[in-house]
């Protein structure tokens, strides 16, 4: 046997056992070696073997040989080259039927399931309505439903795929009714035979009727008895049925509940819309155009290069006829480029695009290109681009992956946060920084302004800052999410669960930067006119999330100046030259008012509460008013003139060396020779007041209940107080001059203006924590606040609320209150909310309590008019009560019932 022979026989040996990926040793230097020839000579041989078409080449590096008939059998296809430039270019070849459609795999993943189904449904399939416009794909989907078909062995391998397009037949109802259903010999003039029509032709197969719309109403009802019944007359032949048992698939440009008759649609249980390209993913884009590339590579057989901005500019066209003029549009400019240069390789430029592609682009872009944007790449690099994701779905990725491994690890929000925000930092950076993902769209300018005016209107709303110069990075990171919309989207819906999750701890830690970010999100998406998804929303709140808040001992650095990013400017520089946070710049119109930049700082301190010492730094002299006006501070004020970037760092070195205001103020002044002034906060202690309406014993032991889950002593009291004293005086109660109260708990609300008010039954059913939380943690750390709120869920369950709070068997109590709930139930004819039910169970068993210690509320004022009023109503709640009464021998006075009726 000579060596070529010799040769091809190894080849088929190794080739029965190939596992694909595996690739060694079908290489010219292994089987070299097995021969002990030289590696030349063995890839002479092999290249002959290839030639007579016997072996199958890979034009990868280093070159691989496969035996042609072991690998068919393996693929189960029958390869149409011998020659191949990857393994991949190889296996797209050798797709299979639905996986020819790119996309099968994303965005079109769903439709093709309901196709399979279409196909696969017993006996004989679904019809089913394809929609979308044109060149999505429609007429290739209802082939590959029939390649499907034959693969799965649904439909026999002789049955036909036959295709008619009634548009072409709109003005000639009669000959698309013969067409479809044929005729018998002597139907009308001129029909001189028997002639089957489609239907018959397509017998075991696939009838495709493209453009049904245009499809007349009578021809879609002689559709219908053969839809229903697969029987069908031939034209001319009213007494005869044929039979035929072809699947129908439909497809259309038009709504289809417009276009076809309702009784049509009602026959058709399978729609699907097909996406247009511009919804489709980048990725699937990309994919595309290297896909039709490369098909173009193949059929000349000729290198092909293409310039970056002619890449870009058939990336970024909005194709209105899609796919097919996609394909077309490269068809053309492959034809073109061939006309005039006719080389061994084909070097696509801008200019060789068809002309309609090339003015739709923004001629800043067309004008200011430049060498370095004509550079040539290898089509098959553009793969390597398909499979690179961009920097926003990498973020998306990396941001998932930190918070999974920052979870298995169990660390805090904290450090997840802090994470998250240094990933998304550098996101920005690259943003602002990059080249290569540079924007071409000339929206930024518009987005920009827009953006800064939603800003402004959340930031007032919210008495947030956020510095011009960040806005202008979130204006550039909404650019990027709308070119990669479909993408993102994908993503989350890939992610969804996950998302939620982040979502709602995002919702429940960060309230109010969650509010905010949600704010720009949706504003900005709707004048962008893109859906953003929820995953952007985590992104932007945790943008927003101050992580150094409660660093610096409570002293924190404002830079306020007039101009469009001086402050941000001076705060960034100073900030970053310091190595940590310490200064916020608010940006301020060059018109602005004294009254409102007070304001402005009135709402900064409020939002970065609490914080002990505020140093204010000022761009003019006329400033210097200000400190006369800020009334509402209970923070110290250090006030300095002139700031610059030396002032700023000088202050910075200080507040990081835990310098107090006043020392600060004075070594500003001896260095600088800046006037400077000290505000001294009126210091009132914050505090939380625990109520009950009905005794003072109850708000003792809420606020016992309170401290006792707090993980440490804070510098904000809890404190047990009178109701009827809040009631009768709201804010002009003497315990407001004496503290700042931030939230009132208790069991009934006494309405006071500006103050929250959080129950004591929602405390109990745990929706209502995170209204607690707010208040106290900015007094914890992470973990305190963690535990904090651990202990809170355990302190306030239903039976150790009411434990605590009266002397009686809570378990007995509880069952005693709901058959008290359930009899007003029924008699009222209405379902108490779980929260209400709550708030009933605790109150009442203090009342029990109350009235066993003789402690009932015995008159209060408009009872007589309530009585006259609900006197019907009274009775039920009464009479609810009877059971209560007698185990607990008491009697429920008519004020009690008239507030139990006025709480439900
Ligand atoms: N997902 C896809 N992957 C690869 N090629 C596709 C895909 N979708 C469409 N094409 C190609 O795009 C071209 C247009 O597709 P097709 O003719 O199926 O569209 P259509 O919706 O039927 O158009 P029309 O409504 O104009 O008849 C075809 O050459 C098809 O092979």
């Amino acid at each position: 046997m000579d060596i070529k022979t010799s040769l091809a026989k190894e080849l088929k040996k190794r080739c029965t056992t190939l596992k694909i990926g595996e690739d060694e040793r079908f290489s010219a230097a292994s089987l070299a070696n097995a021969f002990q020839i030289s590696r030349n000579t063995a890839s002479q041989y092999l290249n002959e073997l290839v030639k007579k078409g016997n072996v199958v080449k890979i034009n990868s590096r280093p070159v691989y040989f496969f035996h042609r008939q072991v690998l068919e059998e393996k693929l189960d296809t029958t390869l149409e080259n011998s020659v191949y430039e990857s393994m991949e270019d190889l296996m797209r070849t050798t797709k299979r039927d639905f996986e020819k459609m790119i996309g099968y795999n994303g965005s079109l993943r769903a439709l093709i399931s309901h196709c399979q189904a279409a196909v696969t449904y017993p006996d004989h399939g679904l019809p089913i309505l394809i929609y979308g416009p044109t060149g999505t794909g429609k007429s290739m989907l209802a082939h590959l439903m029939y390649e499907y078909g034959i693969h799965q062995g649904i439909l026999d391998k002789k049955s036909k795929f036959i295709a008619l397009n009634c548009s072409e037949y709109a003005n000639n109802p009669e000959l698309l009714t013969d067409n479809l259903f044929g005729h018998v010999k002597g139907a009308y003039t001129g029909a001189e035979n028997e002639q089957a029509g489609l239907i018959q032709l397509a017998d075991q197969g696939v009838l495709f009727l493209d453009e049904v719309h245009c499809l007349k109403a009578e021809c879609q009802e002689k559709l219908f008895q053969f839809m229903d019944k697969g029987i069908y007359h031939k034209v001319g032949d009213n007494e005869n049925w044929y039979r035929s048992s072809c699947r129908l698939i439909f497809a259309t440009t038009e709504d289809p509940q417009q276009a076809l008759l309702k009784t049509m649609l009602r026959r058709i249980p399978i729609v699907i819309s097909i996406p247009s390209l511009q919804q489709r993913p980048q990725v699937e884009k990309i994919e595309l155009i290297y896909t039709m590339l490369m098909m173009e590579r193949n059929h000349l057989k000729q290198d092909v290069y293409i310039s970056n901005l002619a890449y870009q500019a058939l990336l970024d066209h909005e194709y209105r006829g899609n796919i097919g003029e996609l394909q077309n549009a490269i068809r053309a400019t492959v034809a073109n480029v061939l006309v005039h240069q006719g080389q061994n390789a084909l070097r696509i430029r801008l200019l060789d695009l068809p002309e309609y592609l090339f003015e739709s682009m923004n001629t800043l872009q067309t004008k200011n290109y430049d060498q370095e944007d004509e550079a040539m790449i290898p089509i098959t690099d553009l793969n390597k681009d398909r499979k690179s994701k961009t920097p926003l779905l990498q973020l998306y990725d990396r941001l998932l992956e930190t918070y999974h491994t920052c979870q298995s690890e169990g660390e805090d929000y904290h450090q997840i946060i802090t994470r998250c925000k240094y990933l998304i930092q550098n996101f920005f950076d690259l943003l602002f920084f990059r080249q290569k993902y540079r924007s071409i769209s000339s929206n930024e300018d518009y987005l920009l302004k827009m953006l800064d005016k939603i800003c402004s209107i959340v930031m007032n709303r919210y008495s947030f800052t956020v510095p011009n110069n960040q806005i202008k990075i979130y204006s550039k990171a909404f650019v990027e999410y709308s070119k990669n919309a479909t993408d993102a989207m994908l993503w989350q819906s890939f992610h969804s669960q996950e998302v939620q999750a982040i979502q709602s701890v995002m919702q429940e830690q960060y309230a109010r930067d969650y509010s905010v970010a949600s704010e720009i999100v949706d504003n900005a998406s709707l004048n962008l006119d893109i859906k953003m998804d929820d995953f952007m929303r985590v992104i932007m709140t945790l943008a927003l999330i101050d992580t150094e808040k409660e660093e610096n001992n409570g002293r924190v650095g404002l830079i306020l100046c007039h101009g469009y990013s001086t402050a941000s400017s001076i705060a960034d520089t100073a900030n970053h030259l310091l190595g940590e946070h310490i200064f916020d710049g608010i940006d301020m119109e060059l018109k602005i008012s004294i009254d409102k930049i007070v304001q402005l700082v009135e709402d900064y301190l409020k939002r970065k509460s609490p914080i002990q010492e505020l140093i204010l730094l000022v761009d003019m002299g006329s400033l210097e008013a200000i400190y006369k006006k800020i009334h509402l501070s209970n923070c110290n004020i250090g006030l300095i003139n002139y700031v610059s970037t030396a002032t700023a760092l000088e202050v910075g070195h200080a507040i990081q060396h835990g310098k107090v205001v006043q020392e600060i103020l004075r070594d500003v002044k001896n260095s600088f020779y800046l006037s400077t002034h000290f505000i001294e906060g009126v210091r009132k202690e914050d505090a939380i007041l625990t109520l009950c309406a009905t005794g003072f014993g109850v708000a003792k032991k809420i606020s016992e209940l309170l401290k006792s889950a707090l993980p440490k002593p804070v510098a904000m009291d809890i404190i047990p107080y009178d109701y009827q004293s809040i009631l009768d005086h709201g804010k002009e109660d003497a315990i407001f001059s004496q503290y700042n109260i931030r939230l009132i708990v208790g069991t009934l609300d006494p309405c006071v203006e500006g103050v929250e008010y959080l129950s004591l039954e929602s405390l109990v059913a745990s929706d209502s924590i995170q209204a607690l939380m707010k208040h106290v943690s900015p007094y914890l750390n992470a973990k305190e606040q963690n535990l904090f709120e651990q202990n809170i869920m355990k302190n306030f369950t239903l039976s150790n609320i009411v434990n605590h709070l009266t002397i009686l068997n809570a378990e007995k109590v509880i069952d005693d209150v709901e058959d008290f709930v359930a009899q007003v139930e029924r008699a009222l004819h209405k379902t108490i909310d779980a929260t209400v039910r709550m708030g009933l169970y605790v109150h009442i068993s203090c009342l029990i309590e109350r009235l066993m210690l003789r402690q009932g509320i015995e008159n209060v004022e408009g009872i007589q008019e309530f009585k006259a009023k609900n006197k019907e109503r009274m009775d039920i709640v009464r009479q609810a009560f009877s059971g209560i009464e007698m185990h607990y021998s008491v009697e429920i006075p008519d004020p009690e019932i008239m507030y139990i009726l006025n709480y439900l």
